[in-house]
């Protein structure tokens, strides 16, 4: 990647700025994203041991049906477990909060706001929103089976936005969370209370 930029810089497409701002974009837009959302599903499955032991049970069921063998249709074979990461970035979205500057005037039910209005959207506050999530706060991997998602307002979750400038790596992140579980999965979560 960075290769592919500087080559761009020496045809006079890129300057030393606009490369500095793309490893900047992906440092924390690709790692520490996806770094932050690993260790609080993980947590999550540490404090809910009936879940973690059936994600472990699902794991077992999928390598055996996949005959051992660890592929991208082992990693595509375990809904529950990918209801959990959903749920999990439902609580602790890595991106908690984004803004947009208005390009056009907006009117929004009884407001009106200018072009121009730095608008914030609370990512977090959507997700615990109890006009969208019953029970809110409680960790129910559940909610993401597909007859409850069906009737789900479009933008009540949306840990990797929405629209033109939406993430571009949501998919790879979530093959990335999946192997790191799998493999721990052969390790018991749980987590150690330190006090300071
Ligand atoms: C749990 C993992 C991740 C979360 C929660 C996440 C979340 C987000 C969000 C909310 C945005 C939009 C920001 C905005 O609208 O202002 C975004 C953009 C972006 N993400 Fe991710 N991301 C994750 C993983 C990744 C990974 C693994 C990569 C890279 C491989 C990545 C690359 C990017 C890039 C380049 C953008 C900017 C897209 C643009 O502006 O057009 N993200 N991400």
């Amino acid at each position: 990647m960075l290769d592919l930029l500087i080559a761009a810089s020496r045809e006079g497409l890129m300057t030393d700025l606009d490369i500095a701002e793309e490893v900047d974009t992906f440092m924390f837009e690709g790692h520490d994203t996806t770094a932050m959302g690993l260790c609080f599903t993980l947590a999550l499955l540490a404090e809910h041991k009936d879940i973690q032991d059936r994600v472990r049970n699902e794991i077992d069921a999928a390598v055996q049906k996949n005959g051992e063998k660890f592929s991208m249709k082992l990693l595509q074979d375990l809904p529950y477990l990918e209801r959990c990461i959903k749920e999990a970035l439902r609580l602790y979205p890595s991106v908690f909060v984004i803004s947009r500057i208005l390009g056009d005037n907006v009117k929004l039910q009884s407001y009106f706001v200018p072009a121009g209005t730095m608008i914030i959207l609370n990512i977090y506050l959507a997700h615990r929103s109890s006009d969208f999530w019953p029970n809110p706060e409680v960790f129910d991997p559940d909610r993401f089976l597909p007859d409850r998602i069906r009737n789900r307002h479009p933008y009540s979750y949306i840990p990797f936005s929405a629209g033109p400038r939406n993430c571009i790596g949501k998919l790879l992140f979530y093959y990335h969370y999946i192997i790191i579980i799998i493999i721990s999965k052969y390790i018991n979560i749980i987590i150690i209370h330190i006090k300071l």
